[in-house]
């Protein structure tokens, strides 16, 4: 057993839930604590779009993310650790989370190709080739200086056949194993493996498995959200969740609506990522407790009211429906940013109200009883 000491990011179980597998937790790390159930808002290219640090705070976001791929290609690791390293090149000093950046590769660079020992893509800012290897990937982690980073493994579409599926758990388990050897601050940062295997229990179970025996400081679960669809991957989290170690963070990637996270909170997850709040507010789509509504619609042309009644986020306090919809009109960047400030928002209540009722043991009826947990696509 890794002495505690040595262990950069750890977990602390506070309450499980008597009726599902979901907890109350918090994650330390060297840069600061976060509570679970977490949702982590997405940083890509080192800012969350649109949004001042102080604001993202203020929403309630603890731990937030940067994404590898863009950061190497630009301004590159390097500068990055130049300039002091994320937490002051974001002006974040609490926890951040880095992606290993095989997966970006796959829904950005317009050429690419995965081998047993790589990625090669071609940049999508420059054009130039690059080779990402697990090795690589750790490195260009190590200098960024992420609390969390994550180890390189491949994911195959949601619809893969076993075979692929097959391929990429073997390359993921050996990837985990070069990304240990090659992590040259494993007492600074905490590396996370990612367990593949799409809806394949079998895979998954072997994967979760040597994972395990890798012995990481948390884990994640890959292979979700990428067109397996809801029912899916409600199965694949019922019987892969639990095999993760109770003492450990629990971390699905790139999820997702208020449904999907419930959802996977009842199984045990513990931390979420995902880029549908920004990215839906910078399309003038706001999360409400009764579904998401379009800014843009002229019905709000008018409205003196709030995005959403009872919010208490600053653009709620600040400004009326219809002078945001104006500034979607007007191309002002006002807009965007007011309504990602919104959904970060109302993502980190619905967080801290399900922490709330995991303290105070009301989650099932908590779950079972407020809208927000049933928001999934609009419909
Ligand atoms: C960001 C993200 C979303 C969804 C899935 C994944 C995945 O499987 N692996 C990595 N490294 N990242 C992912
Ligand atoms: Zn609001």
């Amino acid at each position: 057993m890794t002495p505690v000491s040595d262990v950069p990011v750890r977990y602390q179980l506070i309450r499980k839930d008597t009726l599902s597998g979901a907890r109350l937790g918090r994650v330390t790390t060297p840069n600061g604590a976060f509570d679970t159930p977490a949702f982590m808002p997405v940083g890509t290219q080192g800012t969350i779009k649109g949004l001042l640090p102080d604001h993202v705070a203020a929403t309630g976001s603890q731990c937030i993310l940067a994404n590898t791929y863009h950061l190497m290609l630009r301004p590159g690791e390097k500068t990055v650790a130049a300039l002091g390293d994320l937490h002051r090149f974001m002006a974040w000093p609490g926890p951040i989370l880095t992606d290993s950046g095989g997966f970006q590769v796959f829904s950005l660079a317009d050429i690419n190709k995965v081998t047993d020992e790589m990625v090669v893509f071609k940049s999508h800012i420059d054009g130039a080739m690059v080779e990402l290897t697990p090795k690589r990937s750790i490195h260009v982690q190590n200098d960024l200086g992420a609390d969390i980073i994550m180890a390189f493994d491949e994911c195959p579409p949601g619809d893969a056949p076993w075979e692929v599926q097959r391929r990429a758990v073997d390359r993921t388990l050996r990837w985990a194993e070069k990304c240990k050897v090659a992590h040259q601050r494993p007492t600074e940062q905490g590396l996370f493996g990612i367990v593949q295997g799409g809806v394949n229990e079998d895979l998954r179970g072997e994967c979760a498995q040597k994972l395990i025996e890798m012995d990481f400081p948390g884990y994640a679960v890959g292979g979700l959200a990428v067109g397996e669809g809801f029912d899916a991957m409600k199965k694949v989290l019922g019987f892969v969740t639990p095999m993760l170690p109770e003492n450990k963070p629990r971390y699905l990637m790139g999820v997702g609506f208020p449904r999907d996270i419930v959802t996977a909170v009842l199984t045990g997850i513990d931390m979420f990522d995902c880029t549908i709040p920004t990215r839906n507010g910078r399309n003038a789509y706001a999360f409400t407790a009764a579904g998401a509504i379009r800014i843009r619609n002229s019905r709000f042309t008018k409205d003196t009211g709030p995005i959403e009644e009872g919010c208490d986020c600053y653009a709620c306090r600040t400004f009326t429906r219809g002078a945001i919809r104006h500034y979607f009109f007007a191309g002002e960047m006002l807009g965007p940013m007011l309504v990602s400030l919104h959904n970060i928002r109302f993502y980190q209540r619905l967080m801290a109200d399900l922490r709330q009722s995991l303290a105070d043991g009301t989650f099932t009826r908590f779950v079972e009883n407020d809208p927000r947990c049933r928001l999934g696509p609009a419909a």
